[in-house]
């Protein structure tokens, strides 16, 4: 019997904390250990962090890792377990790594092979690609070990491991990045790879925020016929153990051979020996875990991103403008969801502007969460500024400008609340906002976080409609749903005065960014190209407010961030 006990230690590293993920992976392996298990995996590059960008162009970075790495493998001493841990490995040349450690000693070490260089990924600016597998053998059972995109290359290594290598398992380390959807897409991905190379997975994947990246783990065992057997949480740290049946792969073969017929690369390997594993007492079972809704997923995913964003800057506190309306709800109810109500303040600031409603409506919200709300009206400064700018104005109409100051006074009165009491900022633009410019710059776009700026208005009120519903209670306000969005900055102004419909404006912005349509192909899908048009307008004018503004958290497959690189000069027309 072909048995193998794998634990996964699904964690949360911080970028440059070498320390600190040490520690983390010090406690990993004395869990995987006590559980007598024989190969014990860690994410992608988790001794470092994940992606590490520009910090791979300093050599103090590349020494403390390998110091890192050194220190991790004196832990290992006496210890029976096999660990494959993500770390840079570099003499002549960085290369995105995985180090095989058992009792004391690096046994092996691979090169990634696939390095992905499209979307958020960049990794050719930082490391050479590998050349050569590395298969491990304890006793009858080998292993084949890879680094997340070396499993979605569609052929390679895959082919040459299972065909060529013969192997039982293949093992991959992830930093695999996170946008609605990606956890079930992932797990339909990895076991069909399972089954068409009728080979047993096990996948781990890192969790937690970096900057604008969220990685949601849902680590993964598959057997070789596809069914995921083993399943980690989403988005959250922890370190799960199976046993695998290793002889289900021979049976698959023979009553499946389509793999007799397949082809191979047939690219150079290595083979590393270890002990066989120990028969074992008792049995780590099956846990296949279930799958989120959409609207929880999304929610899950920014309370993850503030709290990791929050607290890996050093902040404790955040402070959000509470105008009564949906956004800055949503913003507040997510940073109390992620820091606790004491560490949420919620500042409303009416002006002439301001409605009854919404002010109640803010109040009543900063009530349901339990945060303290601060008042400070804008009145007397946004007075003083027309009077300051009387004489220059003197010959002109009020307009966007008396607008936007409103907005800027805001920002200013956040941003001094933030140098006063460290209470980092978060801003409440939401993507439908991002897209189309309307927000002020170094107004309502002030601040250190974007927390829904890569969630579209029409999402907004999905999320905060499954949240009081989650809740059995109107934390959000009821009236907050029901009114017309609207800035306040002038008398009776609503959203749609300049913006399309949500319900039109989104799916076209979606058809346009997400997808990557043209205005013709997005007019078949039934829209008119007059709005099309004017949307695709607005998207490309405000360019350079996406330049300016603070950093979101991605949970689409195309943000406004390390995935959209769009210029701001640019006469471009599509046809
Ligand atoms: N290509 C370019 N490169 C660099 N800078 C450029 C530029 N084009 C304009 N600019 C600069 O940007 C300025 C215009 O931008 P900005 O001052 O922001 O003003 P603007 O975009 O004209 O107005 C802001 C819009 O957002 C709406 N708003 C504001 C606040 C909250 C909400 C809400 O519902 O949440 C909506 C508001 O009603 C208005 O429609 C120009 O005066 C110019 O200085
Ligand atoms: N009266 C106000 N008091 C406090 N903050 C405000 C006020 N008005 C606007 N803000 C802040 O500026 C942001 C921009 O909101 P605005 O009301 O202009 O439009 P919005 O995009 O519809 O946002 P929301 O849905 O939160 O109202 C708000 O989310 C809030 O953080
Ligand atoms: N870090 C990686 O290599 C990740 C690439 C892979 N395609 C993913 O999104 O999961």
């Amino acid at each position: 019997m072909k048995k193998l006990r794998v634990t996964l230690a699904q964690l949360n590293p911080t970028l440059g904390d070498f320390r600190g993920n040490l520690e983390k992976a010090r406690e990993a392996l004395e869990i995987a250990e006590q559980r007598e298990s024989d190969l014990l995996l860690f994410p992608e590059l988790f001794l470092s962090g994940y992606p590490p960008e520009d910090l791979m162009l300093k050599l103090s970075f590349l020494k403390e890792n390998q110091a890192t790495l050194e220190k991790l493998v004196s832990y290992s001493e006496g210890k029976q377990v096999a660990m494959v841990v993500g770390f840079i490995d570099c003499r002549e040349d960085a290369h995105n790594s995985a180090a095989v450690i058992q009792n004391g000693k690096v046994l092996g070490i691979y090169h990634k092979i696939s390095l992905p260089n499209y979307g958020v990924f960049d990794e050719h600016r930082y490391f050479k690609p590998g050349q050569e597998m590395l298969v491990l053998k304890m006793g009858e059972i080998k292993i084949g070990v890879t680094i997340c995109e070396d499993i979605w290359n569609p052929v390679e290594p895959l082919a040459s491991l299972t065909l060529g290598c013969g192997v039982h398992l293949v093992a991959n380390i992830s930093a695999s990045p996170y946008y609605v959807g990606k956890p079930l897409l992932r797990e339909k991905y990895l076991s069909m790879k399972a089954y068409d190379y009728h080979v047993a997975i096990a996948y781990c994947n890192m969790v937690g925020g970096q900057d604008e990246l969220l990685f949601d783990g849902t680590s993964l065992v598959s057997n070789p016929n596809g069914k995921v057997v083993l399943k980690g949480g989403t988005f959250e740290e922890e370190i799960t153990t199976i046993d695998i049946d290793l002889d289900e792969n021979l049976r698959i073969n023979l009553l499946d051979p389509r793999r007799r017929y397949m082809s191979t690369q047939n690219l150079p390997f290595k083979f590393l020996e270890l002990p066989p594993p120990k028969p074992k007492k008792e049995r780590y079972p099956e846990k296949p875990g279930s799958h989120m809704e959409r609207e929880e997923e999304i929610f899950k995913a920014l309370v993850t991103g503030v709290r990791d964003y929050v607290k890996k800057n050093g902040f404790k506190k955040v402070v959000v403008g509470l105008s009564g309306g949906m956004d800055s709800s949503l913003v507040a109810t997510i940073a109390t969801e992620a820091l606790g109500s004491e560490n949420v303040k919620g500042v409303l600031m009416p002006s002439p502007y301001t409605s009854r409603e919404s002010l109640e409506d803010a109040y009543q919200l900063a009530q349901n969460l339990n945060i303290e709300a601060l008042t400070i009206s804008i009145n007397k400064v946004f007075e003083s500024y027309l009077k300051a700018l009387e004489e220059v104005f003197r010959q002109t109409n009020p307009d966007i400008t008396e607008e936007n100051l409103q907005a800027r006074i805001r920002g200013n009165y956040l941003m001094a609340l933030s140098n006063k009491f460290g209470w980092l900022v978060l801003t409440t633009g939401n993507k439908s906002e991002m897209a189309t410019g309307y927000a002020t710059l170094y107004g309502d776009m002030a601040g250190g976080l974007a927390v829904i700026k890569d969630v579209y208005k029409t999402d907004v009120y999905r999320i905060g409609r499954w949240y009081n519903q989650k809740k059995g209670a109107p934390i959000i306000p009821q009236r907050v749903f029901e009114k017309a969005p609207s800035a306040e900055l002038r008398p009776n102004q609503t959203d749609q005065e300049k913006l399309p419909p949500y319900e039109v404006l989104d799916e076209i912005l979606r058809y346009y960014i997400e997808e990557n349509l043209d205005p013709g192909e997005i007019a078949d899908k039934g829209f008119a190209m007059e709005t099309i048009l004017q949307t695709i307008d607005m998207l490309r004018k405000n360019e350079y407010k996406r330049k300016q503004a603070p950093v979101g958290i991605k949970i689409s497959t195309r943000a406004f961030g390390k995935d959209w690189r769009m210029p701001i000069t640019n006469r471009f027309r599509e046809p």
